[in-house]
């Protein structure tokens, strides 16, 4: 499932493709015209709401659209036209922010009534940083800060804040379940509750699947459970490891990690220590996706606690 099958599109969908058609006639496809830069999208229902729009940042791409090319929007509005059931999924009289990856990011209604900020440009790396940097797949927005809440809520009440993390050891061919703070601390659960599991799932196959399948052009048929995890206050920690080297791991293919509080605690932050010093934290509710073999930790948590979801996908 992806944006396309939903009726109306929600922050954190990628936008379906679709031809776009100017009023002479020409036509372009918005993945192949329009992706690589941010893009405000205009719904206006009437010429009055056109004209109001508000006028784009430098480096916006602003489109207006309809199923007919909407007439009066100011320059530089370009007008096209759209696919009606396309036009639908962002419902009328709408003005969306999308992000350069073509995903939309918040629905204002029109006419907008204060400013709309400008997005905040990427910090660009120099070339030997570029270089440096691990092969990690950052998706934003997979879970509404709401979901995060209730998950965190989830594991602290309803699951009784978890269990000590424990890690499978293979001890005279045995494999021990043994919890072993040189490798890992941290406490964990597997949700208990199927409403929230269900939610989970559908927002991986609405917005990570896709994404995973563009990104890495790997079609994912499995995962693992979901874990919720808790990286207690000076006391949580994942020292650097692959997530495939026991045979009863060995079917991973990527991992999947949502941080739930970001901003809440300090250190907590993954690094891939093959690819150099760089730290990734990313924002509550956004995914990190990398390879199930590539070397990676979760540095001790400073300050607070950290919480966030993973799972396996092969
Ligand atoms: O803390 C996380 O988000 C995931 C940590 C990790 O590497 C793992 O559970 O294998
Ligand atoms: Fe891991």
């Amino acid at each position: 499932m992806n944006a396309a099958a939903a009726e109306h599109w929600l922050p954190g969908d990628r936008l379906p493709n679709v031809r776009l058609r100017a009023s002479a006639g020409e036509s372009t496809a918005l993945h192949a015209e329009f992706a690589g830069a941010p893009l405000w999208l205009a719904t206006p229902s009437s010429d009055a709401a056109a004209a109001a729009l508000p006028v784009p940042p430098d480096g916006v791409t602003a489109l207006c659209i309809g199923a007919e090319a909407p007439s009066g929007a100011p320059s530089p509005w370009q007008a096209l036209a759209a696919d009606p059931r396309w036009c639908a999924g962002l419902g009328m009289d709408a003005l969306w922010r999308v992000d350069a990856n073509l995903r939309l990011q918040e629905r204002h209604t029109l006419p907008v009534g204060g400013a709309l900020t400008a997005p905040v440009p990427a910090v660009a790396l120099d070339a030997t940083q570029t270089l440096l940097v691990a092969p990690v797949l950052q998706i934003p927005d997979v879970f509404e800060p709401e979901l995060c809440a209730a998950l965190i809520r989830h594991l602290e009440v309803d699951c009784a804040g978890g269990d000590v993390s424990a890690v499978l050891l293979l001890e005279d061919g045995q494999q021990k379940l043994q919890v072993d703070p040189s490798i890992k601390q941290r406490r964990e659960t597997f949700p208990r509750d199927a409403a929230l599991e269900q939610r989970m799932h559908e927002r991986l196959l609405r917005r990570a699947l896709p994404e995973i399948s563009r990104v890495f052009n790997f079609d994912v048929s499995r995962r693992d459970p979901f874990k919720l995890l808790a990286y207690p206050e000076g006391a949580g920690y994942f020292r650097a490891h692959r997530d495939n080297e026991t045979p009863d791991v060995a079917h991973r293919r990527f991992a999947l990690s949502v941080n739930l509080n970001q901003g809440e605690y300090t250190g907590g932050e993954f690094r891939y220590p093959e690819f150099g010093p760089h730290r990734f934290s990313p924002p509550t509710g956004s995914a990190l996706v990398f390879s199930c073999s590539i070397l990676h930790e979760v540095l001790p948590v400073d300050r607070g606690v950290r919480y966030a979801m993973t799972t396996f996908l092969a």
